[in-house]
């Protein structure tokens, strides 16, 4: 069960917690010995010709209840404080290692920016939460309750009952507005999600908007969502705002009272003036705890919304999962597929239609097929990045359900069609910043991919930086490091989907021609709009709408006069 995420965390850290909250009863109660003491340094000076040692010893009491307060407060905080932190960080990577578990179909139907969100506020919100806000409460709690016992049993109960009559006023008013405060805070966090996708698709997408001139209607639509984030925390800051304002207003209603109430009690004789000292005190102490129960309430009622955010999405169980049978054994090249039908979630029409085919250890396959026709989706089901059902697809013979993901994965190489270049060196990209490999296993991969050349003229060679997203390459470029990245763990079974698209077709034959010898014994398959990438290899399947319309070898296709013959009349017309 995902809740138990927390109980962990708090059983682990449950010394700390209770040294920390051991502190903050201390410095809290301590506090409050402070008004009385002072009540009775007032009482010990109205007689003429008081003792003053008396008097200097209850100064010396005040300065000893500062210093314990000062050095309690300061150790709670520290420990509190600091596990709040340790709390974010333990629940942002418990995040991050759900997300990295999850498959394509859960990022097909969520946005990225809500997903960032509940990565960095709603995190951020459930610390407050389980950090200050819980301090805050329990140092409350404690100060207001010996406050209270003191203005009850040390200066006069009837007094006391008249002076906080307001409270329960001001506590239901508070509990009422709490629950409007989490509704709208759930629609500020809703405009947050909305708010940060939109920058995030700014900020990837800023090539297409510039050449379409998109500018000025991306930044109106960019405004319009920024004024509904706006507004909803206007909306917010309506509720939340009036809380404090009125709870103090409740405070100057006890405070009057008191004044009227309690001064005709110090001249009827009934408590001191001392008295009337200490309980002014123990009324302003209380203020402060009380007064901040707005916030902390909008604090807990934000954590409470963001943790059951953060469960929904942890509660979301990764759809690809080994099987109590699932091997770990790595796949050695031979793939089988037997009527493979597969329809994406949430479509009617199967993306895949009754494939079959036998693919011998060491045969290269290549895929063609018009745009939509299917190749991707094959790649992504021989990656297992979706499910299909049992006997579909085979590897050496062995369902592909019954292997473990991360070895099934662990034996294939794979270059998408959309080449990621990470943030890191030149290196790091290639060989993934594994450690494994050494420098002569990089630079040869990169001669395979026909990178290294590019490489060589970096400014550090293989330890340049790359930019964010790999900007700082051209296509073609990033399209073979990405190759590089794939042939350096020598996968038994390699996958390139229109991983020649950007070069141009002299790089593309030595490219291939280098696959041919490196890859010599392994099996390769091939996805291509273009028949030159795919023509020497062993069998080709043409993909027309989901299903095998051709295959055969690339002379063979071209004697049948069908769909791969038309393909490659219109690329030889073209010039291609
Ligand atoms: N994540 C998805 N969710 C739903 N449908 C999808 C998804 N990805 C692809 N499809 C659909 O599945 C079909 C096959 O798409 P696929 O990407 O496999 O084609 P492709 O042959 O690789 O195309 P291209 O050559 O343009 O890359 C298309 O109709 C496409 O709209």
């Amino acid at each position: 069960m995902k809740s138990s995420i927390l109980l962990r965390f708090f059983k682990a850290r449950r010394t700390d917690y209770l040294i920390g909250f051991s502190f903050m009863f201390a410095a809290s109660f301590i506090q409050t010995l402070f008004p009385k003491v002072l009540g009775h340094a007032v009482d010990l000076m109205k007689v003429s010709g008081f003792d003053t040692r008396q008097v200097q010893l209850q100064v010396l009491w005040m300065v000893l209840i500062a210093a314990g307060v000062f050095t309690c407060t300061f150790l709670w905080r520290n420990i509190i404080i600091k596990s709040a932190r340790n709390l974010e960080c333990y629940l942002r990577e418990e995040l991050v290692r759900h997300y990295l578990k999850l498959s394509p179909s859960f990022y097909n139907s969520r946005k990225t920016g809500d997903l960032i969100a509940y990565a960095i506020n709603d995190i951020s919100a459930v610390r407050m939460t389980f950090g200050p806000a819980t301090a805050m409460s329990f140092n409350g709690i404690v100060i207001c309750c010996s406050s209270i016992y003191f203005m009850f049993a040390t200066v006069d109960p009837r007094l006391t009952l008249a002076t906080l009559a307001p409270l329960p006023f001001i506590i239901v008013i508070m509990l009422f507005s709490s629950r409007k405060v989490q509704t709208r805070f759930r629609i500020v966090q809703q405009q947050f999600g909305a708010v940060s996708g939109k920058v995030q698709e700014n900020i990837s997408g800023i090539r297409v908007i510039k050449a379409y001139v998109q500018e000025r209607s991306e930044m109106e639509r960019f405004s319009g969502l920024s004024s509904r984030m706006k507004q909803a925390n206007l909306d917010l800051i309506r509720v939340s705002a009036a809380l404090p304002a009125m709870i103090e207003f409740g405070f100057a209603v006890c405070f009057v009272i008191n004044l009227v109430y309690g001064s005709r009690l110090v001249m009827r004789g009934v408590i001191s003036v001392g008295d009337f000292v200490a309980f002014n005190g123990y009324l302003s102490l209380i203020i402060s705890p009380i007064v901040s129960i707005g916030k902390i309430v909008t604090t807990i009622q934000r954590g409470i919304a963001s943790l059951g955010r953060l469960y929904e999405v942890l509660r979301v169980e990764p759809d690809i999962k080994d099987t109590p049978q699932a091997v770990e054994v790595q796949p050695e090249g031979e793939v089988r597929l037997r009527n493979l039908t597969f329809c994406y979630d949430g479509s009617d029409t199967p993306a895949l239609r009754n494939l079959s085919l036998s693919l011998p250890k060491g045969h290269s396959l290549g895929i063609i097929g018009r745009t939509g026709s299917g190749k991707s989706t094959l790649a992504s089901l021989l990656f297992r990045f979706y499910n299909v059902e049992p006997g579909q697809i085979s590897l050496d013979g062995r369902d592909i359900n019954d292997y473990r993901v991360e070895t099934l994965r662990g034996g294939m190489g794979y270059v998408p069609q959309d080449s990621f270049v990470f943030a890191a060196t030149v290196k790091d990209n290639i060989a993934f910043f594994k450690d494994g490999y050494s420098e002569a296993e990089v630079r040869q991969a990169a001669e395979s991919a026909l990178i290294a050349d590019s490489i060589s003229e970096f400014p550090d060679g293989y330890d340049t930086l790359l930019g964010e997203r790999g900007v700082n390459l051209s296509g073609g470029q990033k399209q073979r490091l990405a190759i590089a990245r794939a042939l350096i763990s020598d996968p038994a079974i390699l996958i390139l989907d229109d991983a020649l698209s950007a070069v141009d077709s002299v790089t593309e034959g030595q490219i291939l021609a280098n696959l041919r010898q490196v890859r010599a014994g392994k099996t390769n398959i091939l996805i291509s709009h273009r028949i030159s990438s795919i023509k020497e290899a062993d069998e080709i399947i043409v993909l027309d709408k989901g299903v095998i319309a051709e295959r055969g070898t690339h002379e063979q296709l071209l004697t049948k006069g069908g769909l791969y013959f038309d393909i490659y009349t219109e690329q030889h017309e073209d010039g291609h």
